[in-house]
């Protein structure tokens, strides 16, 4: 079950929203509902958030991404379609009804942090527990400990005032995470904050959701944190969502032109990884098979080198057609395989930290997993067309090029599979 779920929901603000609902419906755009007064902040807005998941919403200004939020946590109801928390219709709760999620299920962490200036940094922590009647002891420690889990240990007897503005918005996620929700609303809560603090507070923001795995629903205008903090993003225009995706999709498929312009400038190396351009290794034999078996495979694939994988796919080494040629011409019977030509690359690895080995090495990169294991392989001319390295494909031998079809990967040998 989706944590978050909406359907068609729709926020139109004006004197006859339920007119605008109507005008949308018949195909009308933003530009006749405003001129009947109404405007459509929200329009048929669909989309879920698993459990666990970071869900950011990515706009410009006046996009509708704080309508959204408000819609989600009940600060606003919506004129039309439905809102979901945990599988709960919450569309049109009472108040009191409502103030009862909010405090059991979702917190929220603004931009400007929304502190009691008067109140302690531990009192500010452990507000929703007072408002939830939680008995001073343990709302205490609870504060105490959120406020460690952000690097604020030691700093609960002090004043908001006494504190930087990076320190107090770990306050305000300390504030969150003391509430003990399991969904966390965050709208734009590290805008506010000056580059390297915010990119502090986004890699803070990383290592706790690691370790807590809360359900987090991220509002911001900066593509480079969209892109950095969500598992999925969604892209909103105009009070619409033009497209959901992973970083990944939205870089290379991009639905709209607009999404095309926006992300046009990004550092596709830096959010690009291993695991997002690896292509599954195809044709598995092992070497077993010998040199001969090894040749006709490589002329099958038009492939100048093929990874050796042994039990458990676990990468062994490699071995180059020149030598695998000359153990054909003299007989022999063992497949000549280098050892130490590999790079092992890691799934979650930028595109940005494997340049040097595409510039240093003519072989393919063997992407493995923490045990090891292969789960992919990327091609040199790969890698250098996906950094989109001028001139690339004239510093590559005829031989380094996979087949025409772009679905054929780079073969593997496999003695696990001859076993
Ligand atoms: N209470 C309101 N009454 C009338 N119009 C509103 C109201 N709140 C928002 N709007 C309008 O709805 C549209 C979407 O606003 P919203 O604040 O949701 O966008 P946003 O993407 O969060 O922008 P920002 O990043 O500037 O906050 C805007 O045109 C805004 O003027």
């Amino acid at each position: 079950m989706p944590a978050i779920e909406a359907n068609g929901l729709t926020k139109i603000f004006g004197r006859r929203p339920q007119r605008g609902v109507k005008l949308l419906a018949q195909g009308a755009d933003r530009a006749q509902l405003r001129r009947e007064g109404l405007t459509p902040a929200v329009i048929d807005a669909t989309f879920e958030v698993a459990p666990g998941e970071i869900f950011v919403v990515m706009g410009l200004s006046g996009s509708g991404k704080s309508t959204l939020i408000r819609m989600v946590n009940g600060l606003l109801e919506p004129t039309d379609g439905v809102m979901r928390i945990d599988g709960q219709d919450v569309t049109h709760l009472s108040a009191a009804a409502l103030r009862e999620v909010r405090r059991t299920k979702v917190s929220m962490v603004f931009q400007h942090f929304a502190l009691l200036p008067h109140r302690t940094v531990g009192e500010n922590a452990a507000y929703p527990l007072k408002l939830r009647g939680v008995n001073k002891v343990e709302r205490e420690a609870r504060a105490e400990e959120a406020l460690a889990m952000v690097g604020l240990k030691g700093w609960g007897g002090s004043l908001p005032s006494e504190l930087s503005g990076g320190m107090r918005q770990r306050v305000g996620l300390a504030r969150a995470l003391a509430a003990g929700t399991d969904i966390m609303l965050m709208d734009e809560a590290f805008s506010a904050l000056d580059p390297l603090i915010r990119k502090e507070m986004q890699d803070q923001l990383l290592e706790l959701q690691a370790e807590l795995g809360k359900t987090i629903l991220f509002i911001t205008h900066d593509l480079n944190e969209a892109m950095r903090l969500g598992d999925r993003i969604a892209m909103m225009r105009d009070g619409r969502i033009v497209q959901v995706g992973t970083a990944e999709q939205i870089l290379n498929e991009p639905a709209t032109d607009y999404v095309a312009q926006f992300v046009a400038d990004v550092d596709r190396s830096r959010v690009l990884t291993a695991g997002a351009v690896m292509e599954r290794p195809v044709a598995v034999v092992g070497p077993e098979a010998g040199p001969k078996a090894a040749h006709k495979l490589m002329r099958e694939h038009q492939t100048s080198s093929l990874l050796v994988t042994g039990r458990d796919r676990k990468v062994e080494g490699l071995v180059w057609e020149d030598d695998v040629a000359e153990a054909v011409r003299t007989g022999s019977e063992a497949l000549p395989v280098k050892r130490d030509e590999v790079v092992r690359v890691a799934p979650d690895a930028p595109l940005a930290d494997l340049f040097p080995y595409a510039a240093a090495s003519r072989a393919p990169l063997a992407v493995v997993n923490d045990q090891g294991r292969l789960e992919g392989v990327i091609p040199r001319v790969t890698l250098l067309s996906a950094l989109a390295v001028p001139g690339s494909d004239s510093a590559l031998s005829p031989a380094d090029a996979p087949g025409d079809d772009p679905a054929d990967g780079e073969p593997v040998l496999d003695t696990a599979g001859a076993r």
